[in-house]
């Protein structure tokens, strides 16, 4: 595919600097890696070096950053942020949060910051049109407000049930779920995503049509599954006799006139520069505000700004986002790592693996430069996990004996939100155990009874779950994801890599009815044949 590239598939390139392969930093880091990155032990590194946690620790907005407990030196950092600075790292931030079309192959801007950016703010170098889209922004964002806070204030209203997948669904559910103690009273909360119908049946059996708002979330408003379910709760809401389609369904889309054509009349748009694993702050954030309302919501939104300009201003060496994006590369790149596992521990934080997963790998799984050029290395690892203290007991052997090294990212959060006596405090202890279990490791002559350590991990630490607190949090992932993707050379804002299935399953669904295998492979004309 590198030889002639058909002219559809050349990309404007973005004012950008080299591929990380491309600067010598790159062959210094091979080098150093080889010398003394491959073989570096954590017990050792933090005999020799008393400033070890003070160097590689770190607060940023709302988050506190220990990396100390991971497989790098000075020597190593230095070399990964000479290269960051080589591949014009901080020229690509600032393209992305003033509004160019970071997002080449769909000639957009990635522009979820503006999303959180207070009113009236200009950045140095904003594009001409950032000033009109943020007063559109905080127009969209009042009446939507406005609306949640109606609907809090309904008591008719019980149930909500929020329809849509991907970004329409798991950063939403996310912030539903990991602010529970912030919700209003008197009302549920339920996110149907899956096409499967025993999901939307199970929330269906469980709500009646006059006090529930069904909300549809969709950027494109096409999407599969999501029209499936709608449809099917539309019929429902009419088959049980509801009345006042007006009240009950409302929608969430940059698609607003097939919103209308399908018949909502309360819609609530937002741009296509937002991509749905960066939507949560846009309208798609409805059934966020509805549970923690319109202060609530702001404070998310501020929490979030707040690591936006940390992350625009800080320098290089201290701002976070950038240090965990270069042991991303250093870990994916040299160490080899193919996956990383987050372990968020606090209970309300359970749905934070699936949302962080979509991000970094929709974001990062990407086998090509922005020239359409295959690349030469790895890019997004795997991410997974559990919360803790659960994941102890079920896939941690793994990550203490296992023969891979799998990186950990621990979520903690230093106060409780509950009264139950102890529990916090065990919790914590938990968490602490496990990251400096993994690294010191126990020597046993005794092969099963032995734990090599070693094994590293990243300790992130907030004081409180609170509305900023997870905005912070997840802009910090974001702005993470973008880094690394910028490094590796990729176009982070796309995800062409979801439209080959959904081709197929539309080609596939019919002849699920009429059992026409012609041109199918033998394996699923010989399973289509079974499900039939
Ligand atoms: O919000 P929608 O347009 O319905 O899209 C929902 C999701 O489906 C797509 O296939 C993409 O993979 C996701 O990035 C997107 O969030």
């Amino acid at each position: 595919m590198d030889a002639v590239m058909p002219q559809e598939c050349e990309t404007a390139q973005a004012a950008l600097g080299p591929r990380c392969d491309q600067t010598p930093q790159w062959a210094q880091l091979r080098a150093y890696f080889e010398r003394q990155g491959r073989q570096l032990d954590l017990r050792e590194a933090f005999a020799s070096d008393p400033q070890r946690f003070a160097h590689f620790s770190q607060q940023a907005p709302e988050v506190f950053a220990d990396l100390s407990k991971n497989l790098w030196d000075r020597g190593s950092e230095r070399l990964l942020l000479d290269m960051a600075r080589a591949c014009g790292l901080q020229r690509h931030r600032d393209a992305l949060l003033t509004g160019q079309a970071v997002n080449i192959t769909e000639q957009r801007a990635a522009l979820h910051t503006l999303l959180r950016r207070p009113r009236g703010l200009a950045l140095p170098g904003d594009e001409p049109w950032v000033a009109g889209a943020l007063k559109e922004v905080h127009q969209t964002l009042d009446a939507m407000l406005a609306f949640a806070e109606s609907v809090r204030a309904d008591a008719q209203i019980t149930d909500i049930v929020n329809i849509g997948i991907g970004g329409s669904d798991l950063g939403p559910q996310m912030a539903v779920v990991a602010l529970e103690p912030y919700r209003v009273l008197g009302k549920r909360f339920h996110f149907v995503s899956n096409i499967d119908g025993h999901e939307l049946d199970r929330v269906l059996r469980n709500v009646r049509p006059e006090h529930t708002l069904f909300i549809v979330a969709s950027k494109t408003f096409t999407t599969l599954e999501t029209m499936t379910n709608a449809r099917s709760a539309r019929a429902w809401f009419d088959a049980q006799g509801g009345q006042d389609v007006a009240r009950h369904f409302v929608a969430l889309t940059s698609n607003v006139a097939a919103a209308r054509d399908w018949g909502v009349t309360t819609t609530f748009g937002f741009a296509d520069w937002v991509g749905g694993r960066y939507s949560l702050w846009s309208s798609i954030g409805l059934s966020i505000a509805i549970a923690i309302g319109d202060a609530g919501f702001r404070a998310l939104l501020a929490g979030a700004h707040a690591m936006d300009e940390y992350f625009r201003t800080a320098p290089l060496e201290h701002n976070l986002p950038v240090r965990l994006a270069l042991l991303d590369v250093w870990y994916r790149n040299f160490h080899g790592f193919g996956s990383r596992c987050i372990a968020p521990y606090h209970a309300n934080l359970r749905r934070l693996p699936a949302h962080l997963q979509q991000l970094e790998m929709e974001s990062n799984g990407k086998r090509v430069d922005h020239h359409g050029r295959a690349l030469p290395y790895a890019t997004s690892p795997a991410l997974w996990g559990e919360p803790g203290s659960n994941g102890q007991h079920a896939f941690f052997q793994l990550l203490h004996q296992g023969p891979d090294v799998l990186p950990l990212e621990f979520v903690a959060v230093r106060e409780g939100m509950h009264a139950l006596a102890g529990h916090h405090q065990m919790l914590l202890a938990n968490a602490l155990a496990q990251a400096r279990a993994l690294m010191q490791g126990r020597h046993s002559d005794c092969g099963h009874r032995h734990f090599p350590g070693n094994r590293p991990s990243t300790f992130l630490l907030l004081d409180a779950l609170t509305p900023a607190s997870l905005g912070a949090l997840v802009a910090l992932q974001e702005h993470r994801v973008f880094c690394s993707g910028s490094l590796w050379g990729i176009n982070s804002f796309d995800q062409w890599g979801v439209e080959l299935g959904k081709q197929m399953a539309l080609d596939l669904l019919p002849r699920l009815q009429s059992g026409d295998v012609a041109g199918l492979d033998a394996s699923t004309a010989g399973l289509l044949q079974r499900m039939r």
